[in-house]
């Protein structure tokens, strides 16, 4: 007759219990030790020929500055960018407690630091590491997608893995923190790893791909007007968001981009405006979370005509110079696009 050993069920269950606490140890060390060595993996740029975008992903503010944490990412950032041209994207949202975005402050205190403004692209809707870099990605142009992400050597690990699930080339360059932070962070970045690594890398369709972004497109004009040789700009305010800025609208069927920009004109501002040859500057920007918006502006003067206001989408509107309406314009992009065209006009002028 067959002999069976009694093991109690409370052996089996304390048994389990420590192999799956070993088990997750174990996961958790290793996890750990491959978070550790991102400092000295991501060093410096490999290859700077290779980089189409830079982006500085966002760690907090303190009201509407930088957080001793953002400001080692953005010192890093603007050590290894202040010598080339790259575009950089500087990513995130604003949180509950924080007065602008993030985005808005890291490009305040890297214009400070000497980095031209003209290379800055907001992100500024982002709330976690996989928006940062999907709402990133949705303002570069599909081709280009050589990207070095700047973040904390805790944080790259995981921002490269999230980058490269995006179809991106990923380079990154990791900002020192001092070693105490470093671990207090990191043992909370494990779980965000196995978050993000065995869960959502898996089973959220986001990750596949599946949530695509919406997009739009309009057209605009840049109108100025001469008055005693001096050039004023035409800005309007929108009814739906109070922003101040230039005639604009949706494209509409199959019309050409001078069509809509000058549909756009005649129904807002009710002026016919010949664009000028040789201009036309897009900008990009995103509205919500999920519709990736494209701008494109030309330039064209306003003779003798007068301005009649469309009630039901416009407010108000007003001429004014280069730095009155540099100072009035809502949004960034739109200073530059009126930058560039003021220069275009002082070259092509007659
Ligand atoms: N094809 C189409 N698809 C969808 N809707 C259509 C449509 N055709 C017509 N419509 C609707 O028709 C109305 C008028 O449209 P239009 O007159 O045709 O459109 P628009 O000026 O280009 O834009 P809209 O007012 O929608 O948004 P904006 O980008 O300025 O502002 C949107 C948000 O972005 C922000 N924003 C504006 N400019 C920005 C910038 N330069 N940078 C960053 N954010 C900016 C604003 O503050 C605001 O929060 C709208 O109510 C729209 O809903």
């Amino acid at each position: 007759m067959k002999k069976y050993t009694f093991v109690p069920n409370k052996y089996i269950k304390y048994f389990t219990i420590t192999t799956v606490v070993l088990v997750i140890l174990l996961l958790i060390c290793i996890m750990g030790s491959v978070l550790m060595i991102q400092t000295e993996l991501n060093a410096q740029i490999e290859n700077s020929d290779q980089i189409d975008y830079a982006v500085v992903l966002g760690a907090g503010l303190i009201g509407d500055q930088v957080s001793e944490r953002l400001k080692i990412r953005l010192d890093t950032a603007y050590h290894t960018l202040k010598d080339n041209e790259v575009p950089i994207v500087v990513s995130g949202g604003k949180g509950d407690d924080e007065l602008i975005s993030e985005a808005e402050a890291m490009k305040r205190y890297l214009v400070e630091q000497g980095i031209s403004a003209s290379r800055i692209i907001l992100e500024d809707q982002s709330t976690s590491t996989y928006e940062n870099l999907k709402f990133s990605k949705a303002l570069m142009p599909e081709e280009r997608n050589a990207v070095l992400i700047i973040t904390s050597d805790f944080h790259m690990y995981r921002a490269k893995m999230i980058g490269r699930r995006l179809g991106w080339q990923v380079q990154g360059v990791s900002a020192v923190h001092p070693k105490g932070e470093r671990l207090k962070l990191m043992r909370r970045e494990v779980f965000a790893l196995i978050k993000d690594g065995l869960i959502t890398n898996v089973l959220s369709s986001s990750y596949l791909g599946r949530d695509k972004m919406k997009t739009e497109k309009s057209c605009g004009i840049v109108v100025f007007r001469e008055v005693d040789h001096k050039i004023e700009y035409l800005l309007l305010k929108s009814k739906k968001n109070g922003d101040w800025g230039f005639p604009k609208g949706h494209v509409e069927g199959d019309e050409t981009e001078y069509e809509t920009a000058k549909r756009e004109v005649l129904e807002e501002a009710g002026i016919d405006i010949q664009i000028m040859e040789g201009f036309r500057v897009p900008i990009e920007y995103l509205v919500k979370k999920n519709v990736h918006k494209t701008v494109i502006y030309f330039v064209g003067a306003l003779e003798n005509q007068e301005i009649h206001i469309q009630d039901s989408e416009i407010t108000d509107f007003v001429w004014l110079d280069l730095d009155q309406a540099l100072e009035n314009l809502t949004h960034d992009n739109a200073k530059d696009v009126l930058l560039k065209a003021n220069q275009f006009l002082l070259e092509n002028r007659t």
